[in-house]
C-alpha cells in the first residue's frame, strides 16, 4: 500500500508523516516546487506536545504528476486528498484523475459540502471515498506540522446515490466485488492503526459528514471572527451564547436535511473546543494567511440546506457575510 497526498498543508503533512513514520511509502503532491524540494530534501516535521519526529517522503508538485507518476508497482494506491475546498479547481481535480490508477482508492478530507459531487466526476476510473477528520493540525512552515489536538479518522462512501445517478459512472465502482471492497478497507484501517491514526468504517458517511458540518458550523466562523483559539471560544459568556445560537439554528436545518443520532450534539461542540483547545481552526488560519476560507461550503451550505427545506438561516446567513468581508 502506498499513499500519494495531494496538499502539503496542515493535514496533509500530519497524515503523511504519520504513515511514513510507519513505514509506508509516502508522496506529498505540493502547489510549488520549493515546498516540494524541501520535503523531499529534509523530510516532514512532526510535532505533538514538544516531541519532534522527521519523516522522510518523497514529494513534487501537483503540475509534475503527469510526468512523474512514482515508479508503478502493483500495491495499492491510496490518495488523501487534502486541499481546501476553495483549492478544488477544475484544473486541480484533472491533475488528480491523472495521478489516481485504475481502482485507486481515492479519499477526499474537507470539511463542509460540495467535493463529493466533484470527486465523484472527476475520477471516474478510481473508487471514491470521503473522510471526516477530527484531528487538530496546524502547520508551521513548508516541512513542520503541529498535532494540536488527537481526533480520528471515519471513513466511508457517501456516493452510492451520487454514483447511480452519474452518467459519466463506468460501472467500476458497482463492477468490484463486495468482499474486495471490505479486504482493502481493512487494509487502510490496519495502515492508519500502525501509524497510531484512530479509524473507523462508517455505513453513514452522509450522517458523519453532517455532524462534522455542525461541529465547524459552530467554530470556524467564531474563531475566525474573533481571532480565537477553539479552547478559548466557550469560555467568553457571551461568544459562547453565540456559538449556542449558531449550534441551535444550524442542528434545526441539519435535522430537517436528514442528520440523525441521540447523542448530546451540544456537548460534542465543546468537546472539540476542548479536545483541540490549543487549536487554531482551518478557518482562522486562512484569514490570518490572508486567504480564501471555506466558509461559502461550511455555514454557506448550511443557508442553501435551509433554503432547500424551507426554513430559515439568519445566524448562519450574517456569520457567512461577517467572515466573507474580512478577507
Ligand atoms: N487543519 C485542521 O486542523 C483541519 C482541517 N480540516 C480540513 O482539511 C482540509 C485541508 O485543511 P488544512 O490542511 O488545514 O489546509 P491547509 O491550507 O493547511 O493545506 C492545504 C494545502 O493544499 C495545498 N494546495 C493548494 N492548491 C494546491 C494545488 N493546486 N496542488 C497541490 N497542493 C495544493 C496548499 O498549498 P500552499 O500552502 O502552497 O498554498 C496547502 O499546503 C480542509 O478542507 C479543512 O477544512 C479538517 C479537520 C481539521
Ligand atoms: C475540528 C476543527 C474545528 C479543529 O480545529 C476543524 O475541523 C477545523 O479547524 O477545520
Amino acid at each position: 500500500m502506498r499513499f500519494d497526498i495531494i496538499g502539503g498543508g496542515a493535514i496533509g503533512l500530519l497524515y503523511g508523516g504519520r504513515l511514513a513514520l510507519a513505514g509506508y511509502p509516502v508522496t506529498i503532491w505540493t502547489r510549488t516546487a520549493e515546498q516540494a524540494e524541501r520535503l523531499a530534501d529534509d523530510g516532514i516535521e512532526l510535532v505533538r506536545q514538544g516531541v519532534i519526529r522527521v519523516a522522510d517522503v518523497d514529494a513534487f508538485p501537483l503540475q509534475e504528476c503527469s510526468r512523474k507518476l512514482p515508479q508503478m508497482d502493483d500495491s495499492e494506491q491510496i490518495i488523501l486528498l487534502a486541499v481546501k475546498q476553495t483549492q478544488l479547481t477544475a484544473a486541480l481535480l484533472e491533475q488528480v484523475g491523472k495521478l489516481a490508477d485504475p481502482n485507486a482508492l481515492v479519499i477526499g478530507l474537507q470539511n463542509g459540502i460540495g467535493h463529493v459531487e466533484k470527486l465523484v466526476q472527476a475520477v471516474p476510473h478510481a473508487y471514491v471515498l470521503t473522510g471526516v477528520t477530527t484531528e487538530g493540525a496546524l502547520r508551521h512552515g513548508p516541512r513542520t506540522v503541529e498535532h494540536t489536538g488527537e481526533g480520528m479518522i471515519a471513513i466511508g462512501d457517501a456516493f452510492n446515490d451520487l454514483r447511480q445517478k452519474s452518467a459519466s459512472d463506468d460501472g467500476l465502482n458497482e463492477r468490484m466485488k463486495q468482499s474486495e471492497q471490505e479486504i482493502r478497507h481493512k487494509m487502510l484501517l490496519n495502515a492508519f492503526s500502525l501509524a497510531g491514526i484512530t479509524s473507523e468504517l462508517s455505513k453513514e458517511m452522509n450522517n458523519r459528514i453532517f455532524q462534522k458540518l455542525l461541529v465547524n458550523a459552530v467554530i470556524n466562523p467564531l474563531t475566525a471572527l474573533f481571532d480565537v483559539r477553539n479552547g478559548e471560544l466557550p469560555q467568553h459568556p457571551r461568544r459562547a451564547s453565540l456559538m449556542r445560537a449558531l449550534y441551535d439554528e444550524t442542528f434545526h436545518v441539519l435535522v430537517a436535511a436528514g442528520m440523525t443520532g441521540d447523542e448530546d450534539r451540544w456537548q460534542q461542540v465543546l468537546q472539540v473546543c476542548e479536545r483541540t483547545s490549543e487549536n487554531v481552526s482551518s478557518m482562522l488560519a486562512d484569514v490570518r494567511a490572508g486567504r480564501q476560507t471555506e466558509i461559502e461550503w461550511i455555514n454557506g451550505s448550511v443557508c442553501r440546506l435551509a433554503a432547500q427545506y424551507g426554513l430559515e438561516a439568519p445566524v448562519n446567513a450574517s456569520v457567512a457575510l461577517l467572515v466573507n468581508a474580512m478577507k
